[in-house]
């Protein structure tokens, strides 16, 4: 990794907080970071560089997976750290901005390559590339590369005024837009799931696969967001970007060896597979896509409040706390296989996973399967734990001849421990762009979705409410029903996991 300085906008603020610094701390532990390490936080507080580092260790202590135990460690960390008072819109304080760079350079010896990272909300992401432009930020002598926070526009129209905007500044090989679930470990795997396991590998099409589910469900409701949230939804705060994106991870067919260089495939098979989506209308979107609301209910046994109770929204309000969709890629490898995802808060638990149910003939590999009516499913688990399972049927002892589903951990899916922003900044500091999302996919996503926000904007998709604690509307469950689906894990299904659990092999 080049020696480099990273430029934190937003470095007093909530993200920082709780992911960028325990993040780099543990990413420093692992010695995954080019030394000496040098960091310049900003933000509009008058801090010292004192207050800053206290900040950023209380920080660790709260959030970081590892807290820090040897002092040595731990001041050699803070020593990185310094803090710059900015305001985003004067010009004047890039320029002192210019000088603490330089001026830590020099004193570290290290080359002009400078990571600019916008945590801070997207209304300034324009005013602050624009500013480091302006201003010579960027040296000729080095890189520079610019790593962006979602959102990522409001729509397909303000998503592409923002992209023009920032280009000029920023070539699009050095903006790193940031998309957590790109990080989460098992995402990160599923290459070499496909690469260790050939079996698997010949599986992943419509020939074997029935289809697929993405789910992640929280039990959190709108928390201290409302002025947010109520502005976006679950289809632009979860839908539009993370649930997309794993959708393109899943469907792609990766090339049998992904190096640096080979990263433009892998967008380019993302973008493929963006671009075989049966595209939406308004006018028909409520066939395929279900609007859920929370209504009071009881999450994990405590009574909770329903969504327009809730602090700072308005009674009448009608945005989206979940949605569940129908899609079909209509290429060659997926044609006739239905990939439904669902999202929403307030949901009866927090998980967020993806299921790939076989097709029966597929799983006839014990050919006498019809005594067990579990079909074969490998399970991607992202949250709350991490791991990839295969369940299949084996044969019973007793009685004799029959078979039940067993399930197989797969050591490709045990997760090493690394948080997602752990490995996106790693990424971004080495400049591997494999696991951030590129503009065309985002554009693809913004202009699959913005049917969908016609058609809410219009009222054509019915408001369902839903049972907090619960699994979502039952139009949702209706949606898998027609296929002669149902969601797995849900409900009484995850009861028959509990029971599955049991005869767990591994
Ligand atoms: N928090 C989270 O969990 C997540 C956040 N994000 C995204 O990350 C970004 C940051 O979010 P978050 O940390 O929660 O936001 P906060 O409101 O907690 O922090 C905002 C930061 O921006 C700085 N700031 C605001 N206005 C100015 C200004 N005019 N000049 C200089 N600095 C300014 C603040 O510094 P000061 O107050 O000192 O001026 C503060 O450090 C947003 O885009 C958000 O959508 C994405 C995913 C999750
Ligand atoms: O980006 C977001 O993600 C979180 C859920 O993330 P997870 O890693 O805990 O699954 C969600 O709560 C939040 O609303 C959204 O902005």
């Amino acid at each position: 990794m080049d020696s480099h300085t990273l430029v934190l906008f937003g470095a007093t603020g909530d993200l920082a907080k709780r992911k960028i610094y325990p993040a780099l701390f543990n990413l420093f532990i692992d010695r995954k970071l080019a030394l000496p390490l040098s960091v310049i936080g900003l933000g509009r507080r008058e801090w010292s560089d004192e207050t800053f580092k206290k900040n950023v260790e209380q920080s660790l202590r709260e959030f970081s997976r590892r807290a820090p135990q040897d002092e040595e460690a731990l001041q050699a960390f803070l020593e990185a750290f310094r803090y710059c008072t900015l305001d985003i819109g004067k010009k004047e304080d890039y320029q002192k901005l210019l000088k603490l760079i330089e001026h830590r350079e020099g004193e570290l010896g290290l080359e002009p390559n400078r990571l600019f990272y916008l945590s801070v909300g997207p209304e300034y992401f324009e005013t602050i590339a624009a500013q480091i432009q302006d201003n010579g930020l960027g040296s000729d002598e080095g890189w520079k590369r610019l790593v962006i926070e979602k959102p990522f526009g409001h729509d397909l129209k303000s998503a592409r005024v923002l992209n023009e905007k920032l280009s000029v500044a920023f070539a699009e090989s050095e903006i790193f837009r940031i998309d957590h679930y790109l990080g989460k470990p098992v995402v990160q795997k599923l290459e070499a799931l496909h690469q260790a396991n050939p079996e698997i590998k010949a599986l992943w099409s419509n020939r074997k696969v029935a289809n697929v589910q993405i789910t992640a469900s929280e039990t959190v409701g709108v928390e201290e967001r409302a002025g947010y949230y109520d502005h976006v939804g679950a289809v632009r705060d979860m839908f539009q970007n993370h649930m997309l994106q794993l959708l393109m991870m899943v469907a792609i067919h990766l090339p049998d060896k992904v190096s640096a260089d080979e990263v433009n495939e892998v967008h380019l098979h993302k973008k493929r597979v963006m671009k075989s989506l049966e595209p939406l209308h308004k006018h028909s979107a409520a066939a395929g896509i279900i609007r859920g609301q929370y209504k009071e209910g009881s999450v994990q046994g405590k009574p909770v409040a329903g969504y327009t109770s809730e602090p700072g929204i308005t009674p009448e309000s009608m945005n989206d706390t979940f949605i569940a969709a129908r899609l079909q890629i209509n290429d060659s490898d997926w044609e006739g296989v239905p990939f439904y995802i669902r999202t929403g808060k307030r949901m009866m638990d927090k998980s967020t996973r993806i299921v790939v149910e076989f097709k029966e003939e597929a799983a006839q590999l014990a050919a006498t399967a019809e005594k067990s009516k579990a079909p074969n499913l490998l399970v991607l688990e992202m949250s709350p734990g991490e791991g990839i399972t295969l369940q299949f049927k084996g044969p019973t002892f007793e009685p004799a001849g029959e078979f039940s589903p067993i399930q197989v951990e797969l050591p490709e899916g045990r997760g090493d421990g690394r948080e997602a922003y752990e490995n996106l900044i790693h990424d971004a500091l080495q400049g591997d762009p494999t696991f951030f999302a590129h503009w065309d996919e985002v554009e693809l996503s913004w202009e699959w979705v913005q049917p969908i926000l016609d058609a809410y904007e219009e009222n054509m998709v019915p408001l369902q409410l839903y049972a907090a604690g619960s699994c979502g509307p039952a139009e949702s469950d209706a949606l898998l029903a027609k296929d002669g689906f149902h969601w797995w894990f849900d409900d009484s299904a995850k009861q028959e996991s509990t029971t599955l659990k049991e005869k767990t092999l591994v």
